[in-house]
């Protein structure tokens, strides 16, 4: 089972998210296999997405949306088929209020329009947070760890949930 971490971190606070995603599924599920894609570095594998069970996508929130780059990439990769596939969307963010949930959605409208299954993450130990996706406070990402961790291990358990159907 793979699943695959694509995101894009200009200062670092969204690749932290995604590793404590990343360090959540493997804490609890150690036999998927699990990739960590950054797109500024160009890092997308689009072989081993399109071999992937689910696919999480992650931001920095710009001004209420996701980052360009994030957008450019779902812009230039309509022929990437993830078609099926578990999605689910994470952001960093300076403020609370400063449009995660605008930015959240917009990576899940993108998410949609791929035909993937969307994801929450809310369930579990997250009942009561991330109702459309998960985030971390860039200024203080350890504060978020525990709360990123329990998203990677629930959007796994999901996965598993599915695949087994
Ligand atoms: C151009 C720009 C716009 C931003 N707009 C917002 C915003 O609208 N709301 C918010 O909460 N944070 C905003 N931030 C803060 C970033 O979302 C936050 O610092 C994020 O964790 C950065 O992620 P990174 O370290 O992975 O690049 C903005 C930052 C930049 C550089």
């Amino acid at each position: 089972m793979k699943i695959g971490i694509v995101y894009v971190s200009k200062t670092g606070n969204t690749e932290v998210a995604a590793e404590f995603i990343e360090d959540g599924i493997l804490g609890k599920y150690p036999f998927i296999q699990v990739r960590t894609m950054d797109i500024r570095e160009g890092e997308v594998d689009v072989e081993f997405l399109k071999e992937c069970e689910a696919v999480i996508f992650g931001s920095p929130v710009y001004f209420t949306s996701m980052s360009w780059e994030l957008k450019r990439w779902f812009d230039n990769s309509f022929r990437v088929n993830l078609q099926g596939k578990l999605g689910a969307a994470f952001v960093t963010a300076q403020s609370l209020t400063g449009g995660t949930d605008t930015a959240i959605m917009e990576m899940i409208r993108h998410m949609l329009v791929k035909g993937m299954l969307v994801y929450s993450g809310m369930s579990g130990k997250n009942r009561n947070h991330f109702q459309i996706g998960a985030m971390g406070m860039g200024k203080n990402l350890e504060a978020s760890r525990e709360e990123l961790e329990a998203f990677g291990a629930d959007v796994a358990e999901k996965t598993i949930e599915i695949s087994r159907k």
